[in-house]
Parts: structure tokens; sequence; C-alpha cells
């Protein structure tokens, strides 16, 4: 669905040349959800504006929907449907006006316009708005219409840039359920951007982490964090029982650190599925007759991914 080869952008800003995306190659298969997760300035927008044509590239290729961005931009947008950051609808418009308009202007007629715009009504739960003012919709409400506006010619392909951004927790639930919904449904293919961890985490089947214009990882998040970080046990244990617990942390995981602390130590190791490891740890501790004070299981998130490809928390630089 998406092929790009050393997709770049640069800006000239004033005197600077800012390297806003430095080479991304990249493959979408039909029917994924893929996430780009980055912090503020990372270059996903740019990625994503380039993908659905609204901004040429500086240099590499991207084909979307079997079409070059570059050679027929239209044809790549006529395929699309693109949800950008800032709300499209036209505040003064009717919900149903500007459904329909949005339906010609992308080439159906009246009756096929129609039918679609009470499809997305009932699809997106805005029947109850379909005469209402634009201006009088909630914030969910707004964002489920510019999702119903980016449908409306039934796209194969959806882009959507920061869905989510500013929603409370409920109206992003309810956004998350609309969105795999149309997977479900119509087996949309669905790219997005967010820097919300735990909605990649838990939402997206794939994780495209991009930071400085660069994709540093793409995976599951399972993946991802099995691999950059994976399970982190701490057992507490008095310092007369060390010796004998360095030996059997040091045989059930790696990466093994020692914080001491009044007569005792926390010990944390690495380990690979951590509930099953956690047990077996304190049975081999219970055999050796090491009274553990306190055990604790941590697994990561996509922070720690990000901590440990960069060495700096994704957290801090969203909200920057
Ligand atoms: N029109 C422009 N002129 C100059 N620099 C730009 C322009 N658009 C983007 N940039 C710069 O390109 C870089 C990438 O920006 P981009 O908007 O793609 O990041 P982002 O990952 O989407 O960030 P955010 O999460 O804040 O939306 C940033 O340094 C940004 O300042």
């Amino acid at each position: 669905m998406i092929h790009t080869q050393q997709l770049t952008r640069t800006f000239e800003s004033g005197k600077e040349t800012v390297e806003a995306v430095r080479g991304i190659d990249l493959d979408v298969a039909e029917g994924e959800l893929v996430a780009f997760l980055g912090p503020n300035g990372a270059g996903k927008s740019t990625t994503l504006r380039m993908l659905t044509s609204l901004l040429p590239p500086t240099s590499g290729t991207a084909t979307v929907a079997g079409i070059d961005v570059t050679a027929d931009p239209a044809g790549v947008r006529s395929r699309i449907g693109y949800i950008g950051q800032k709300d499209g609808a036209g505040h003064n418009y009717r919900v149903w006006d500007e459904l329909l308009m949005q339906g010609r202007f992308y080439g159906l007629d009246k009756q096929r316009a129609t039918e679609r715009a009470d499809e997305l009504l009932g699809t997106l739960d805005l029947e109850g708005m379909k005469m209402r003012k634009v201006s009088t919709l909630s914030g969910g409400q707004k964002r489920r219409l510019d999702i119903a506006l980016g449908l409306i010619h039934e796209p194969a392909l959806l882009f959507l840039d920061e869905p989510s951004t500013g929603m409370d927790p409920q109206n992003r639930a309810n956004l998350w359920d609309h969105i795999l919904r149309l997977r479900e449904e119509f087996g949309t293919t669905i790219v997005l951007t967010t820097h919300y961890l735990e909605e990649a985490d838990t939402m997206a089947e794939r994780v495209v982490v991009i930071d400085h214009g660069r994709i540093i990882a793409d995976d599951t998040a399972e993946a991802l964090k099995a691999e950059q970080a994976g399970d982190r046990i701490t057992v507490t244990v008095s310092a007369d029982d060390l010796p004998t617990t360095r030996e059997v942390v040091g045989q059930a995981g790696t990466e093994v650190e020692e914080v001491p602390a009044d007569g005792c130590a926390a010990i944390s190791f690495r380990v690979d599925a951590g509930p099953v490891a956690l047990p077996r740890v304190l049975h081999a501790l219970g055999d050796k007759g090491v009274a553990v004070n306190a055990a604790t299981l941590k697994q990561p998130t996509l922070d720690d991914v990000f901590l440990n490809l960069t060495g700096r928390s994704l957290r801090e630089g969203a909200e920057a």
C-alpha cells in the first residue's frame, strides 16, 4: 500500500537548513494499522504530508496506493483519506451539508454522497448531530466528523495526524473504538501519528519509531519492548543473603544491578518473560534459604524502548 525509498525533506529556514526527514524507507501492507511514534519535531507530520502528496519530497520516492506521489499527487489524493491536525470542517455549515459537499468534491454523485453521508453518520455515532452546525459540536464529535469527511469517498488508505491530541481519555477511547471498527468492517489501511505512548502501545499493531527524521525502530510494540528493554525483576534481600542471591540471579537473568541499602540490598536483573521467571527465582532463592524481603516485576513501556534507543525519554520530549 505504501512504499518509500530514501524519502527526504529539508526546509530552508532563514540561513538554516532543517533536515526534517532524512531518508525514510518504509513499506506498509494492505490492512495494516501503523503508528508513527516520536517526540515533537521528529519528522512525523512531514513524512505524513509527503505521503499524502501535500508536500513534495526534496529527494527519494514514495508510492502510495500504487501511485507515485510526485508524478501524480491528485491521483494519490483521490485514493486516500487524510485527517490533519486541525479540524477541516467549515464551522458555519451543518454537519450533513459538510458531508455532502465533501462527497461531491471527491466526485460522488448526489445519490452516492447521500448514501455515504448516512452510512458514516451511523458508523461514527453522529446521527443525532446531522442538522447541527459544526461550530456547536464538542471536540470529540468534531474529530469524528473530521474522520467521516476523510472517509466519504471510501478510501482504502487513511492517514490521521495526531487524531486524539487534546481529547479527554473518554473521547480518546471512543475515537479508537471507531478507528478499530473501520478496520474490522472495511479492512482500511491506517497510518497515524501520535506522541501518546500508551496509545501506540495498545492500539497499533506496528509501531514505527521516528527520531531526528529517521526510523530508528519498526516492529510490534510487544517485540520492541522485548528486544529493546525486557522485563526487570528486583528482589530485596538482607546483606547476609547477598552472595547466594547473586549466584541465583546470575543464573536466572542478565544485566544485574545492585543497589545497597541499610543492612540489605536490592538486586535487579533482566529476564525474558517476567511473569514466568519471577516465581521460579523466588523458589530458587527459597530453596537456598534466602528470605526475600520484597520482590517486584517491571514490564517495559515504549518509553523504555525509546530511552534505550536514544538515551532520552519520549515522555519528556512529548511534553516539551
Ligand atoms: N515549513 C517548515 N519550515 C521550516 N521547518 C519546518 C517546516 N515544517 C516542519 N519543519 C521542521 O521540521 C522538523 C520536523 O517537523 P514535523 O512537524 O514533521 O515533526 P513532528 O514529528 O510531526 O512533530 P509534532 O509531534 O510536534 O507534530 C521540525 O524541526 C520542524 O520545526
